[in-house]
């Protein structure tokens, strides 16, 4: 085996790419992870310093994958000896009868602990937000904040620690297919028995150099932080938790947000749409719809922060026709691994995910059943996409 050859490549070090490159040489796999920019970068899905970790979903299947997920992210606190998870609790507000009934019938089937708030009960509760009329509300007591970068640089770390490389500055430009799968980039040339793409909003240009394309709509999110009008109301230290609002007729998309942590006196709420943008071009697309909806739903409900936000960075969802990932062997050509679309929500199921596609590529038994994810589920609805 030359210098340049290896067991498995893996292309895109976001969040995906790093856990699986990760897992691929804790099996002692000889692997090499691309990414085109110099890292650590923002221009991606995975930078920031925060997301939200939970078990609260509307399918069984997430919950499930949580429950062994959250162990993976212990583990590996303790492995690097780092901190990447603190608990808030996530407060789910959502009109009485939609969504918000089979939040709550999953996380009482799969026995998540979770607190029911009355709506008389609320406001002690919960001080400094207003629950709209009709919504009920509940706490899942085990979620919480990850902290996003410090996970991608531990991870990465952990993976250089094992023996992985990683080569950054590095575009693939072109993959040729084949039982030894030859992938170029802009300074160099490597091959590999196997294949992972994790490309993020870039997954449907490196899949066209494999005849692939897949329903994928690429969204610039606005990420917005709120000032407190009074320091501290909705501070991490203070206990103040995450929230999911669920769609309503106000907001046809949930709303969400953290607790002030990362900018001192910043709470960060979003909206988990956005208008359609190009990767390469997203600061092109000014469009500020999303926030418009947050000023009107901040003064009614967060009536301590100013409804004009304080700082806006931005990044991306790449999102599937039904929300949910896709975790799947390359239709035509097996030793490709495809892990896309994760369609904002994937950050928190890392170390699974990163489990899952390093069994795919290696041909096990996946740990879970991945029909949800199969690539031929799009096959009903739009042949012509694939
Ligand atoms: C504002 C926001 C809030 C979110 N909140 C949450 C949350 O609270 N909880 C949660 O669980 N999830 C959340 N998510 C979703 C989560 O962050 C994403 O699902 C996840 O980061 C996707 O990771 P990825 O590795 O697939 O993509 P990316 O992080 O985009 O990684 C893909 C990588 O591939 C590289 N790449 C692409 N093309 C090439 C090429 N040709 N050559 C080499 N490298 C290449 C890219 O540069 C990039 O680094 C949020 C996302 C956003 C944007
Ligand atoms: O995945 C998450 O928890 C966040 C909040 C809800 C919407 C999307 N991302």
């Amino acid at each position: 085996m030359s210098s340049q050859d290896y067991d498995c490549i893996v292309i895109g070090a976001g969040v995906q790419g790093s856990f699986t490159a990760y897992n691929l040489a804790k099996n002692n796999k000889k692997t090499l992870l691309l990414e085109q920019f110099v890292l650590p970068h923002s221009r991606g899905s995975s930078h920031g310093q925060t997301r939200i970790i939970r078990k609260a979903y509307d399918e069984d299947y997430y919950t499930h994958m949580m429950e062994e997920c959250y162990q993976l992210w212990s583990q590996l606190e303790k492995e690097a000896n780092v901190k990447l998870y603190r608990r808030t609790g996530l407060l789910v507000m959502g009109p009485e009868q939609g969504d918000y009934q089979v939040f709550k019938s999953t996380l009482e089937r799969n026995k998540v602990p979770i607190v029911i708030l009355p709506r008389e009960e609320f406001s002690q509760h919960i001080p400094h937000v207003n629950l709209s009329q009709g919504n009920a509300a509940l706490v899942d007591t085990t979620a919480g904040v990850l902290y996003a970068d410090r996970t991608l640089k531990t991870v990465q770390g952990q993976f250089q620690k094992l023996g992985g490389v990683i080569k950054d500055g590095q575009k693939v430009i072109d993959i040729t297919p084949g039982s030894v799968v030859t992938v170029t980039t802009v300074s160099g040339v490597y091959r590999a028995k196997r294949l992972v793409i994790t490309a993020g909003p870039w997954a449907n240009t490196l899949l066209s150099h494999t005849g692939l394309q897949l329903p994928l709509q690429v969204i610039k999110i606005n990420v917005c932080y709120w000032s407190e009008k009074i320091p501290g109301s909705y501070n991490v230290q203070h206990r103040f938790p995450c929230f999911i609002q669920l769609e309503s007729e106000e907001a046809k998309h949930h709303i969400y947000g953290l607790p002030s942590n990362e900018y001192p006196g910043l709470m960060k709420i979003c909206y988990h749409t956005g208008p359609e943008t190009d990767p390469d071009e997203r600061d092109r697309q000014t469009d500020r719809g999303d926030i418009d909806i947050l000023q009107r739903y901040i003064t009614r409900c967060f009536p301590g922060l100013v409804p004009i936000p304080a700082v806006v960075e931005s990044c991306m969802y790449t999102v599937t026709p039904d929300d949910h990932f896709i975790l799947d062997h390359h239709p035509t050509h097996s030793n490709i691994v495809i892990g896309a679309g994760f369609s904002g929500h994937g950050f928190k199921f890392g170390p699974i995910v990163g489990k899952l596609l390093c069994e795919l590529s290696q041909g096990e038994v996946p740990s879970y059943d991945l029909s949800p994810f199969r690539i031929r589920r799009f096959q009903a609805h739009s042949k012509s996409a694939l």
